[in-house]
């Protein structure tokens, strides 16, 4: 009989897609794969945005204590909720190939953000969204909105806001992207950090298992993805920081690495921003890309801005 491995993972329709996705890649390389789904503090606070509350850890400490506790073996995460460094005794396993990093707007009513009318209503609680936004259209209100994709949909159909904001990954896996109006170029609204990528989290040392999610991993993807999280790492991390940064391989085989800061108090600031791109073939290279990109922000002036984050 073989071992049987357990998958740590949230309850929410996407994060289980997610899970199920690992589960069924792993199960074609003939292991035996169970889920255990748990709640976690992230699932429960919704009345309040993350950043206030203690940040995007808290979508991934209650499936790193089933790890620990051995009721599981594997956690697969949003990579973009996975905090930039982990507890010591985990590793990311592996990321796995991207799905698309854009964000998308949908609204019943509006075909784009600049069909909006003057002042419109449009719901997200991403600072790295609103900055974005605010830079594009000053006039607009933005409020918060929690929880998972249904509830913000549905939040969305009562009327509550003329539009929200989502990452076009999660509507996509759920099948759900026909409600897109319009897709955010990665330049025009850049990507959090590993958006549309899957990370998968294990305990260190876990030697056979971490063998069967290397051969899962997309190389291109993780590289890109550890150039991101090191501009996010390098700043200091957190969820009260409007950070962009989203890395794409250019046809020559070179990485181009884009980011973009705003102000988290006063959203309608300038972005500063940068770009830089270079011939990645490892990972402290693209981690390198990163740490540039983050100095380059500081030159722009990143630490009076995160002064009030
Ligand atoms: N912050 C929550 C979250 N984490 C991952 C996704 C979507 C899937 C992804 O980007 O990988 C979402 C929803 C959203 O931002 O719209």
């Amino acid at each position: 009989m073989n071992q049987e491995f357990v998958i740590a993972t949230r309850e929410s329709r996407l994060a289980l897609w997610q899970a199920e996705h690992v589960q069924a890649l792993l199960q074609t390389r003939g292991l035996d794969v169970r889920l255990l789904g748990m709640t976690t503090r992230g699932d429960q606070i919704l009345d309040r945005t993350l950043s206030k509350v203690g940040g995007k850890g808290l979508f991934v400490k209650e499936l790193e204590t089933a790890l620990e506790d051995g009721r599981a073996q594997l956690a697969v995460h949003s990579l973009k909720d996975v905090p930039m460094e982990l507890p010591a005794g985990f590793v990311l396993a592996a990321v796995l190939e991207r799905e698309d990093p854009r964000d998308a707007l949908v609204s019943p009513n509006y075909e784009s953000l600049a069909a909006l009318p003057l002042g419109a209503c449009v719901g997200t609680s991403s600072l790295r969204r609103v900055t974005q936004l605010k830079n594009m259209r000053p006039d607009l209100r933005i409020e918060p909105v929690r929880g998972n994709l249904d509830t913000r949909l549905r939040k969305l159909d009562d009327g509550q806001y003329d539009a929200i904001v989502l990452a076009a990954a999660g509507l996509k896996r759920l099948r759900l992207d026909g409600r897109i109006r319009q897709y955010f170029g990665v330049d025009e609204m850049i990507p959090c950090t590993g958006q549309g990528a899957l990370g998968i989290e294990i305990r260190a040392g876990q030697a056979p298992l971490a063998e069967h999610l290397a051969a899962l991993a997309h190389r291109p993807t993780w590289l890109a993805a550890a150039a991101e999280r090191a501009v996010s790492r390098e700043l200091g991390g957190s969820c009260s920081m409007p950070l962009a940064a989203h890395a794409v391989w250019e046809a020559d085989g070179r990485l181009r690495l884009s980011a973009a800061l705003g102000h988290p108090t006063q959203p309608e600031r300038a972005l500063l921003r940068t770009e830089a791109t270079v011939a990645a073939t490892d990972l402290a290279q693209a981690e390198a890309l990163g740490v540039a990109a983050a100095s380059a922000l500081r030159e722009h002036g990143a630490a009076e801005y995160l002064k009030d984050a």
